[in-house]
């Protein structure tokens, strides 16, 4: 069986998506484009040479016979709307991060599935699926280094543009953290808080850049992450586990090591799509798999998208206050907690 899609949004992510989908992965199609800029979506057709039609809107996108999986890449606010049409057509989607852009509209779009009775949607919480995430886990899993106690982790962007605002720094950068932690050490949020340092010189007129956010599990662990969108030198994820025993490095992607003028040195990634790319082509094989084999996607839920919505939110609260603020997350539907083997 070959899975079809529908996309919905032909910018950056989409294209990737849409590439990897044609040219590298088994069992799916794109058979089907849009984008609220419709010569942008032509191009796509005609630059991948895909057998693929363009629709003038999501609405008939979504309802097309021809499409059984939606992939949602559009700008975060449209997400929600997109996902809920989706569900209401019964077609499968894989939407990128944001699910949506508030903890309400994570809520209902989770409502609808659970209405709709069997799971449909998957988070593109990527990092979920990403070599150095799953060992850091299965670390920490075996007790390695015994209980985690703290966590240190870094997400540097070399730069930005003037539409990037301070709420994007959770909401759009730090939310790949948000949902990674709390699956790495399974444990829950409880509070946040956010500190700014020093403002990086080449942040724009309304950024706040440097930004580091404090969170605390309902365990007590406490997590410091730094979002640093400004950093300039590259594209930099790191993660480092503290444990009672011991510690736990994410490890670092893979680069020759050279020895020249007197340096030792290696190289770090710039652009985002190649620091996760492997992950990227995982989430989505397993997505056409496990819809083929299973009947559902088996990757992140759209609880997990509310969770992450939700713990936004109060970083969010936070940033505004600069103080410590409650994470009040709902207990998890029954329906969300089962997990589904691929075979
Ligand atoms: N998982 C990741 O690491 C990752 C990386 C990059 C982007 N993203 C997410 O993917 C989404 C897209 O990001 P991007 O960098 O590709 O942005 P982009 O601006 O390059 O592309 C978005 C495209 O969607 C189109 N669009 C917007 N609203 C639409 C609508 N209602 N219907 C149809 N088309 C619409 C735009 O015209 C544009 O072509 C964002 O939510 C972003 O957070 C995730
Ligand atoms: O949309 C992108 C993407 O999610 C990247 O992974 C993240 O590093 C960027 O900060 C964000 O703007």
């Amino acid at each position: 069986m070959t899975l079809n899609f529908g996309v919905i949004g032909t910018g950056a992510i989409g294209r990737e998506h849409i590439k990897r989908i044609t040219d590298k992965l088994s069992g799916g199609k794109i058979v089907a484009v849009t984008d609220v800029n419709e010569e942008a979506a032509r191009q796509v057709v005609k630059q991948y040479g895909l057998e693929a039609l363009v629709y003038p809107d999501d609405k008939s996108l979504v309802n097309s016979e021809n499409v059984d999986a939606v992939l949602v890449t559009s700008w975060g606010p449209a997400h929600e709307q997109n996902v809920l049409n989706a569900i209401e057509a019964g077609k499968y989607v894989f939407c990128e991060k944001p699910l949506a852009t508030t903890a309400e509209g994570c809520r209902r779009i989770a409502e609808a599935e659970m209405k709709h009775g069997k799971r449909l949607v998957q988070v593109g919480f990527m990092r979920r699926y990403d070599s150095g995430y799953v060992q850091l886990k299965q670390a920490i899993d075996r007790n390695e280094i015994g209980e985690p106690l703290m966590v240190r982790c870094v997400h540097r962007n070399p730069e930005v543009d003037e539409k990037y605002t301070t709420q994007m720094a959770v909401v759009d950068t730090l939310i790949h953290e948000i949902d990674v932690l709390h699956w790495l050490i399974s444990d829950d949020y409880k509070s946040v808080q956010v500190i700014y340092p020093k403002k990086a010189s080449r942040a724009h007129a309304n950024l706040k850049d440097p930004q580091l956010i404090i969170m605390e599990t309902k365990s007590g662990i406490v997590i410091q992450a730094e979002v640093f969108v400004n950093c300039k030198y590259g594209y930099d994820i790191q993660c480092e586990v503290i444990g009672e025993d011991g510690v736990a490095y994410l490890p670092e992607p893979a680069s020759i090591v050279t020895r020249k003028g007197a340096k030792r040195s290696t190289d770090i990634l710039v652009e985002w799509k190649d620091r996760f790319m492997d992950a990227y082509d995982i989430e989505l094989q397993d997505f056409i798999d496990s819809i083929i084999k299973t009947g559902q996607p088996n990757g992140p839920t759209s609880w997990d998208g509310y969770i992450a919505a939700v713990t936004a939110d109060a970083c969010v609260k936070a940033q505004e206050s600069g103080q410590k603020e409650s994470v009040d997350l709902e207990e998890k539907p029954v329906f969300y907690t089962g997990k589904i083997t691929v075979q």
